[in-house]
């Protein structure tokens, strides 16, 4: 990690602490290097986790020191104060309590940080035993960082938390072979995979997993440019080297699958094993020893997921916009599941449109089916929107930092799941009866186990007890009677103590210091030190107004009511820790059934969308077909629905033309505001959408299955990585002309705006060229420049679209209509007027725009096209490229000169025809 990338704060002190003193307030020289224990034990937990905060445990309170304390109450907004010195210095502190220790651990882990939290080990009485200068024993028992979160407060329902694992291996002796696997895994719910991947894919493969931390090798870190493209990312931790050893990788996933080799798993590169194994050498690491149940790793189809790099991603908002917001994505606007991972798992669908068709068309049958059984698809809803979400209870009591509401969670949630087997009687499409099979498979015996156990109300924490319900378990039952009966033994005793002191004030009363006893008022404490009562009351402590005694009896019935609470206490854990490991035992049938609970709830999200938003199947064929009939952008569409406005639905054709075997290019010209970038995110959007396998907002779709999408959309400089506007504009141009294949699908929206006009024209006519002859994808490309709309007399798979605009009283009103054709103007002018741009600019900008027209009237491009397209002129031999017709005719007539044999006169006759040649040409 980049030093200002760590965010976390290392006191400056030295590592070996000399004899340990009390600190005086005013150290003298040589007292000023001693520490107490209690900081001496301190400097040794925090050398020892240098690179996260320290919250050191003291009492009710988690406390920060030094730098940790600094950086900490700055970033939690809390109040920094002191505490003793140190080597003559104040030490700085600040503290959070422990039962608000997880929501101030929550925005630490959401800045970026990492806490080590370090625990009290022992009672601080049985420290005392040790001698008075003795410290309570402590040590870290969790590394919090933020791709290992598992706490419901820590986690957003409705996210995943990945944790993900660069490696990179040599593949061969050149500077640049290099092979690269990325793993990942979502702790709070054990998903665990891993894929190959390729230096130009990566930074596409990091946008599409979205880690929450990622862990890199230093030795990743020293290349300068994946340093650069990982800043993107909010947590980066590098591990040393050893961490992505390639000898002992194997060994450590056999050893954390508890396997003795790992063929059983499928078959994976180096850097795939290496890679997983970091991965779970660092879950081991920050977990200290509680074991989290990772699923087994399961490898990525190669090529299974349409390829999208980072720029198209963000570019097409498909999970969020690019100000960071999910609302306004294209998630946001096609989600319609009630499930926390049914949330999550749209999530990915989006972010990994498959490319593999019959894949997609069993998605689509499955949504087709809910979208025609509407009873189904509303009772399947209902049903889950009752279904709590159990992958991450399961994670949290394999962890054992579940709670009885975790137990009720896996109850409900596997009731939910037998339910809703149920529900699919009918033989249904084999996506959903996969689905429904996972969900038979729950084990009925848990579900009644948990059901008689747990009471209707339960509390938050285990250590709370009164969370197993009454007839569940004997023993406990006897115990706890016991328990009440004492308290009405109690009240039973108070009325004895009443009527035999005649005090009519008197109360038992209990409190932590002294526990059960006496009390009366200042007044009345005579009377109980008279005989004979002084012989039953003991005199214990004098308030003001009050006095208070305890008595034999009292005493008994403390350790009978205090042994039978807590021997109630131990019963409901040892019932409760075998509960858990009931559960536990099932992790894989459960996780199953979570899986197929949020793949319906996907499915059934996506048959809702369809019907409310009349979203229709598209047909997914193997060829280059796009043919999209009343297309729709389902951001815009939505948000124009709440201010009352039409979306105007537009056709888009990019199937091969008659005759051709190679999709079409449409070249979109038209007026600034006219709808071009929405009409070409909409076709991308629908094309995702339908991959992702759902349906798509057209009146019908007829789509070749597209195996990578690209997008160059608007402009966005990137700074981070030094990059200008116009370097971002070329460097995605680049790519695109670089990668795209005859089934990809490519959107280019007026690419070469950010240069000179001329520059930024001839960049985009010469790829839109190399488009068209070389990378033969679909494509559609909007721009500002008209002139490129000539190109399509030359290039026959190039058609031209503009967007429709009509005037009225010289206002420009937009139809958002495509239709074919090219436009004429931009009508910038117009939308400037429209924006509020002062009228003496607008009066300028029209005169020096008439002037510009008339001069480009003098000069049109249209010659650029009687000449060959780029790809058609093939480069001439060297030699012939210098001939000249001119130079050449010249040079012949010379050469048939013998100037030995001509006379004067006929000599100067060769001269003037030499010069004629040269004219004429
Ligand atoms: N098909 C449509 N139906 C209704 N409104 C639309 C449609 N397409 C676009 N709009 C509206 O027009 C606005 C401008 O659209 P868009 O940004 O796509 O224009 P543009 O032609 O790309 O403009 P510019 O050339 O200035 O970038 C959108 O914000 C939207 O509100």
């Amino acid at each position: 990690m980049s030093s200002d990338r760590a965010r976390t704060a290392t006191p400056d002190l030295p590592q070996d602490s000399p004899e340990p003193a009390s600190v005086a307030p005013a150290p003298a020289r040589a007292e000023e290097a001693r520490v107490t224990p209690m900081m001496a034990q301190y400097l040794e937990i925090k050398a020892a986790n240098p690179d996260s905060l320290l919250f050191y445990r003291m009492g009710d309170f988690y406390e920060l020191f030094f730098a940790d304390a600094e950086a900490a109450s700055q970033a939690l907004g809390i109040v920094l104060t002191k505490r003793g010195k140190h080597l003559g210095e104040d030490i700085p502190m600040c503290g959070v309590p422990i039962d608000r220790a997880e929501e101030y651990l929550h925005k630490l882990i959401a800045l970026g940080f990492r806490v080590s939290v370090c625990e009290q080990l022992e009672d601080p009485a049985e420290a005392k035993k040790r001698g008075p200068k003795s410290v309570v024993r402590r040590d870290v028992t969790r590394l919090v960082t933020p791709g290992t979160i598992t706490e419901d407060a820590l986690l957003d329902a409705r996210r995943e938390n990945v944790l993900a694992a660069l490696a990179r291996v040599r593949a061969g002796s050149g500077p640049e072979d290099f092979a690269y696997a990325l793993a990942y895994t979502d702790m709070s719910t054990g998903s665990f995979r891993v894929t190959a991947t390729a230096r130009d894919d990566l930074s596409g493969d990091l946008a599409r997993l979205d880690p929450a931390e990622i862990l890199v090798s230093d030795a990743v870190l020293d290349d300068g440019e994946l340093r650069a493209l990982l800043r993107a990312f909010p947590a980066v931790t590098p591990l040393p080297r050893q961490s992505f050893d390639g000898a002992g990788a194997e060994k450590r996933l056999a050893d954390f699958f508890g396997v003795a080799a790992l063929d059983a798993f499928g078959t994976f590169a180096r850097a795939e094993l290496i890679a997983a194994a970091a991965i779970v050498a660092y879950v081991d690491r920050t977990q200290l020893g509680a074991k989290p149940l990772l699923s087994r790793p399961v490898k990525e189809a190669e090529g299974g997921i349409m390829a999208i790099d980072a720029g198209t991603r963000a570019n097409l908002e498909l999970v969020r916009t690019t100000s960071g917001e999910r609302r306004g994505s294209l998630l946001a606007a096609v989600d319609r599941t009630v499930t926390a991972a049914g949330a999550r798992l749209i999530a990915r669908r989006i972010a990994e449109p498959l490319t593999d068709l019959a894949a997609i068309r069993a998605r689509h049958d499955g949504v087709a089916h809910l979208v025609e059984e509407g009873e189904l698809r509303r009772e399947l809803r209902a049903r889950l929107s009752r279904a709590p979400d159990m992958a991450r209870a399961v994670t949290r009591l394999a962890l054992q930092r579940g709670g009885p509401r975790d137990l009720a969670a896996v109850r409900d949630a596997l009731d939910g799941a037998l339910a809703i087997a149920g529900l699919f009687a009918a033989a249904p499409p084999a996506d959903l009866a996969r689905s429904a099979a996972a969900l038979a498979r729950v084990p009925h015996a848990l579900v009644l186990d948990l059901a008689s156990a747990l009471a209707e109300s339960l509390p938050p924490l285990r250590r709370d007890g009164g969370f197993i319900r009454e007839g569940c378990d004997a023993e406990l039952d006897a115990t706890r009677a016991l328990r009440d009966e004492s308290r009405r033994v109690v009240a039973a005793l108070e009325r004895r103590y009443v009527d035999e002191t005649g005090v009519r004030a008197l109360k038992i009363r209990h409190n932590a210091v002294l526990g059960y006893f006496v009390e009366v008022s200042a007044q009345n404490a005579d009377r109980l030190r008279e005989a004979p009562h002084d012989a039953v009351f003991v005199h214990r402590q004098t308030m003001a107004g009050a006095v208070r005694f305890s008595s034999v009896e009292l005493g008994d019935l403390e350790s009978r009511i205090a042994s039978a609470g807590e021997r109630a206490l131990g019963l409901e854990q040892a019932i409760f820790d075998r509960l858990a490991a009931a559960v536990v035992a099932e992790t894989e049938t459960i996780r199953a059934a979570a899986e197929a609970l949020a793949e319906l709830d996907v499915a059934a999200g996506f048959a809702e969308l369809a019907a409310v938003e009349n979203h229709v199947r598209p047909h997914m064929e193997p060829g280059v077909a796009f043919a999209i009939a009343g297309g729709r952008h389902p951001v815009v569409e939505q948000a124009l629905a709440k201010e009352g406005g039409p979306f105007v639905p537009n056709d888009c054709d990019l199937s091969p033309p008659e005759g051709f075997e190679d999709g079409r290019i449409v070249l979109v010209t038209g007026p600034n505001m006219a709808g071009k970038s929405t009409f070409l995110r909409q076709n991308a959007l629908i094309c995702v959408l339908a991959q992702a396998g759902a349906f798509v907002p057209a009146r019908s779709a007829r789509i070749g299955v597209v195996d990578r999408l690209f997008s160059r959309v608007g402009a966005a400089d990137d700074l981070a990585r030094g990059r200008s506007t116009f370097m971002v504009e070329m460097v995605e141009t680049a790519a695109i002309l670089n990668q795209a294949t005859a089934r990809s699908l490519v959107i280019l929206d007026e690419i070469g705006r950010g240069t000179a006009t001329f520059d930024g024209m001839s960049i985009a006519w010469a790829s839109l060229e190399h488009l068209h002859e070389v990378n033969r994808c679909r494509a559609l490309f909007a721009t500002h420049f008209h002139e490129l709309t000539a190109l399509s007399q030359r290039c026959k798979r190039l058609s031209n679209a503009t967007v429709k605009v009509t005037e009225w009283h010289g206002d420009v009103i937009f139809l958002h209509e495509v239709v074919p054709g090219a436009a004429d103007r931009s009508y910038g002018i117009q939308v400037a007027k429209l924006a509020g741009l002062p009228e003496a600019v607008i009066t300028r900008a029209k005169a020096v725009l008439a002037e510009l027209e008339a001069a480009e009237r003098a000069s049109p491009a249209q010659k650029l096209i009687d000449d060959l397209p780029l790809f058609a002129v093939r480069p001439k031999p060297a030699a012939a490229a210098s001939a000249d017709p001119k130079a050449e005719a010249t040079l012949s007539a010379l050469d048939g000169i013998d100037p030995d044999s001509l006379s004067p006169r006929e000599a100067l006759d060769a001269l003037y025809r030499l010069k004629g040649l040269r004219r004429e040409g």
